[in-house]
């Protein structure tokens, strides 16, 4: 819950911007969720491994989402709005007009995505450096940051972008930009994807060193010279403009914003388990994971002291919970690996009809699927021999290594659907499996996590949270609130409106505003023996 307001019947707007649409919620003071809204957004791929969007098109799904979840409402009762998004690339000339990140020169697509791994070379060379902030990034910079991103527009498109560019923005802060006309930049971003230190600033020494000492020369304006904490409130709020586009009061507060993972974790990290008698129940929130599994999945654990987990992104300070240390593990793509192996079947066709005709998800049919081929045997034995090695686009954690591909063992000739519903399924073990090794390689370094609390658009597919508890031996907390990155979000507008001082966190139970108390706790499934099967097979 939000905790205690200071005006009764206030709405807080939490606007999430995941990579494939654009969500808003509408969010009372109690932390429940009174009206949802989503939208698709465009993405190119104009090459492989080069994928794009665009701000303009992003903000419009924004305008649409936000309208949509305040019709009807006394919109005087709306107190705060707040942005997550992904933390993708945005670049604007000097007029805040997009620039563009192609070759083609088209001007709509300005953004360079998360997931785009073209700096591949630039990434390479940054990571020979061994520069000190590398540490602050579990060892190994990823090519889905931003430093070697910029470095290869300035070595890449200098004339058409690198030399009219103004600002560089994260995703999040392009939004809150949008929002406010207030170009500082949230902790959040910077820390996690900029290198930059909550506590030092930036480090001249870097940029110099990997050849972008353009930004040192003008003290960082074009990246970021005003930081300031998630939530933190946004000068004169929402401007008449974009109160316009909205269709939002002007003036409401706009706080500075939060990476989609990031919301996400603070959504569910302090949900409140009393009751269930789990073994986080009364222990510091350091004992929980947060796992926000959409289009990839983040794996978000907090300390206390930073801890430095070889091919784990962190130790971030305060970058997620304030005062709080952050790790941040990773699956670069989870939920569009499962959809590439199941879209790209053969018998995909045929699972589309039969889904239809019984008016189901194609993967509530698979589960079900699934359910009725598994005869005597527990549903995770289908794949005894046939395995799934996830990293089709690189490993992010914790072997932190973009050059690993996809595997899959054990192949036969036949492709129907049962082959399809097997293949789907090792590949949902091989993600769970991932999320365990990072685990393991958390508690390798000192992490102390007892419990996994999921969200994100995977976290309602039955079969992928069941895995996630077999395989990992945790058990797994849902929030009832589905939607729980948009909490979140939501949170950080109601921090930025003064109705709440700051995100509260209480050490024994998480943050105070955790979604409220009737979660789902998904055991692992003892009569599997699923975690025992996987163990006998690593010892052989
Ligand atoms: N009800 C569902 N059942 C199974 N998978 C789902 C469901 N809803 C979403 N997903 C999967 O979750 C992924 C997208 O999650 P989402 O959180 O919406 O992503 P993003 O934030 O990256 O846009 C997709 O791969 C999709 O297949
Ligand atoms: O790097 C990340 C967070 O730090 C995410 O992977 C990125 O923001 C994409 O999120 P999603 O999978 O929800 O689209």
């Amino acid at each position: 819950m939000l905790g205690e307001a200071q005006e009764p019947g206030s709405y807080y707007v939490g606007v999430d911007v995941g990579t494939g649409s654009v969500r808003a919620a509408l969010v009372d003071q109690r932390g429940s969720l009174l009206a949802f809204a989503d939208q698709p957004i465009n993405k190119w791929e104009p090459q492989f491994n080069h994928h794009e969007q665009s701000s303009e098109d992003i903000w419009t799904a924004c305008c649409v989402v936000t309208k949509k979840v305040v019709q009807g409402i006394d919109l005087n009762r709306i107190r705060g709005l707040g942005f997550d998004a992904t933390c993708s690339l945005v670049v604007l000339d000097k007029q805040f007009r997009p620039l563009p990140v192609n070759c083609e020169g088209d001007f709509h697509r300005n953004i360079i995505m998360w997931l785009d791994h073209r700096a591949v070379s630039q990434v390479h060379r940054i990571n020979e450096t061994k520069h000190s902030v590398l540490q602050y990034v579990g060892g190994v910079m990823s090519v889905e940051m931003q430093a070697p991103k910029l470095l290869w527009l300035k070595e890449n498109l200098r004339e058409t972008c690198w030399d009219k560019a103004g600002h560089f923005f994260d995703l999040p802060d392009f939004l809150s930009w949008k929002a406010t006309g207030v170009t500082a930049r949230s902790l959040c971003s910077l820390v996690c994807k900029w290198t930059y230190s909550a506590e030092r600033g930036w480090d001249d020494s870097f940029w110099k060193m990997i050849g972008l000492e353009d930004f040192v020369a003008d003290n960082y304006s074009k990246i970021g010279n005003q930081v300031l904490p998630p939530g933190a409130s946004l000068g004169n709020g929402l401007t008449p403009e974009a109160a316009k586009d909205l269709g939002l009061p002007a003036g409401i507060a706009v706080a500075a914003s939060l990476i989609d993972a990031h919301a996400g974790g603070l959504g569910v990290i302090g949900a409140d388990v009393r009751g269930h008698g789990l073994a986080c129940e009364g222990q510091p929130v350091t004992s929980r994971l947060a796992v926000i599994c959409g289009t990839s999945s983040c794996h978000m654990g907090i300390s206390k002291d930073p801890i430095f987990v070889p091919g784990v992104w962190g130790p971030y300070f305060s970058a997620m919970v304030p005062g709080f240390w952050l790790n941040e593990g990773g699956q670069s793509v989870t939920g569009k690996l499962i959809d590439h192996m199941v879209q790209g079947h053969a018998a995909f066709p045929e699972l589309q009809a039969k889904a239809t005709a019984r008016c189901q998800s194609v993967y509530a049919y698979l589960n079900s699927h699934l359910d009725l081929i598994k005869k005597a045997q527990p549903v995770g034995f289908l794949t005894v021999d046939l395995h799934v090695w996830p990293d089709f686009h690189g490993n992010r954690s914790p072997l932190a290594d973009l050059t690993l591909k996809g595997m899959v063992t054990g192949l036969k000739l036949s492709q129907d659907l049962d082959d399809l519903a097997i293949l789907y399924l090792a590949t949902v073990q091989a993600i769970a499996f991932g999320t365990r090794l990072i685990i393991e390689a958390m508690q390798a370094a000192g992490h102390s996590i007892s419990t996994l609390f999921l969200c994100g658009g995977l976290s309602k597919n039955p079969l992928f949270v069941q895995m996630h508890a077999d395989i990992t031996g945790m058990p797994v907390v849902l929030s009832q609130e589905v939607e729980s990155v948009l909490v979140g979000a939501a949170i950080l507008g109601a921090c930025a409106s003064g109705d709440f001082a700051s995100v509260q966190v209480c050490e024994d139970q998480g943050v105070g505003h955790g979604p409220s108390p009737s979660e789902t706790v998904l055991p692992p499934d003892s009569s599997s023996h699923l975690a025992k099967h996987i163990q006998d097979i690593i010892k052989k």
